[in-house]
């Protein structure tokens, strides 16, 4: 999977030494990385490229539009009828992208290398059969469930990890550098070795950083099994529960009066980063349905932002309108566009 990812930034970051090379020096970065990632999440995940992914992520974030606006009702009884042009729309999205998930499986099924190539979708189908897990087989809906989760949980809050990073470094290059030094002292000058990563524990502090001030997924959802009491309240049972991560995360009794600071040091010492309450600090979730993804995401993470710092260094462009808002995660709704230079 590293050598996929490499292969991935690489192209972008060439891409971007051609814009700056013919003079154009701003960048859109959140477009550009969520492509990247985009294609990364196609590749190491199904094996395909991502033109081929391409309609599958154009109808997931069409369907991700048109949820957004319904999305605080679920659960809410009659709530299908208060939307119903956007519940309409929803629907006939996610046959569409069923379908395409659909031909994706049958293809590898009945192509001669299909099931026994490494990747997530080549796993599932090899796992899936009556002599691995006799009378646990998936369904059909069930494998193309499974892969609409990864295509979208896979790509988009990676990206925006990476994104916000990039706002944060470029408003304190103190920490490009740190970085840069760090990178130097693990990695070294050549190609990025994926055993070494662990290493590049400051690159840790940052994304921990990053993922406390802008957790890209901005809340986890639960529903009560029982009548819950908390203080003088109860839940009661069946209720839809959204934790509000991103409350949580800027809340100064639990992290102190530097709340909102930049400060990736936080976590030099403590995996917490200092947090009061054991469940203060949620950026992957809890418990048994935790992300899954965590690790491939520390690793995708600690390529890519290697990449970029050894090549460009960069700073925010003025036309940059600081406008996070929560679309299901947590985006630039103006986008990140940021000023790049050769180093
Ligand atoms: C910065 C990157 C990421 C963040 C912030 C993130 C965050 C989350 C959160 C908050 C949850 C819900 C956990 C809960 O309910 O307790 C989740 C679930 C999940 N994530 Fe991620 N995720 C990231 C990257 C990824 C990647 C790269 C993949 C796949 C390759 C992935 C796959 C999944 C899956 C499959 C689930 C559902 C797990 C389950 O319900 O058992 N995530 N993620």
């Amino acid at each position: 999977m590293a050598s996929l990812m490499v292969e991935s930034t690489t192209s972008m970051l060439d891409r971007w030494a051609s814009l700056i090379d013919s003079g154009k020096q701003e960048i859109d970065i959140e477009i550009e990385i969520t492509t990247t990632a985009g294609e990364i999440i196609a590749k190491t995940s199904f094996g395909i490229s991502y033109n081929d992914g391409k309609r599958v992520f154009e109808k997931l974030r069409a369907m991700q539009l048109t949820l957004f606006k319904s999305n605080r009702y679920v659960g809410v009884p009659f709530s299908k009828f208060m939307y119903p042009k956007q519940n309409l729309e929803a629907n006939e999205l996610g046959q569409e992208i069923d379908s395409l998930l659909l031909s994706i499986i049958t293809a590898r099924k009945n192509s001669s290398s299909g099931q026994t190539e490494q990747n997530l979708l080549g796993l599932l189908l090899a796992q899936n059969s009556a002599d691995v897990h006799p009378g646990k087989l998936l369904t059909v809906s069930e494998l193309v469930d499974e892969c609409k989760t990864f295509f979208f949980g896979g790509h988009e809050t990676m990206a925006l990890a990476l994104t916000w990073t990039l706002l944060l470094l470029a408003m304190h290059p103190k920490w490009q550098n740190e970085l840069r030094e760090e990178i130097k002292q693990v990695i070294g000058g050549g190609e990025i070795d994926a055993t070494k990563l662990a290493g590049l524990k400051k690159m840790q502090w940052v994304m921990n950083e990053v993922l406390r001030l802008y957790p890209s997924a901005p809340n986890v959802q639960r529903q009560a099994r029982e009548d819950i009491r908390v203080d003088n309240a109860v839940i009661p049972n069946g209720t839809n529960i959204w934790i509000d991560v991103v409350a949580m995360h800027h809340d100064r009794a639990f992290w102190g009066d530097d709340v909102n600071e930049f400060k990736p040091d936080r976590f030099k010492d403590d995996l917490f980063g200092g947090c009061n309450h054991k469940m203060g600090y949620l950026p992957f979730g809890f418990g048994g349905r935790m992300c899954v993804g965590r690790n491939l995401t520390m690793m995708e993470y600690k390529i890519i932002l290697s990449l970029i710092l050894t090549r460009f260094s960069f700073s925010l462009s003025p036309n940059y309108c600081h406008s996070p808002s929560i679309l299901l995660s947590l985006r630039p709704t103006q986008g990140l566009p940021l000023i790049l230079r050769h180093l």
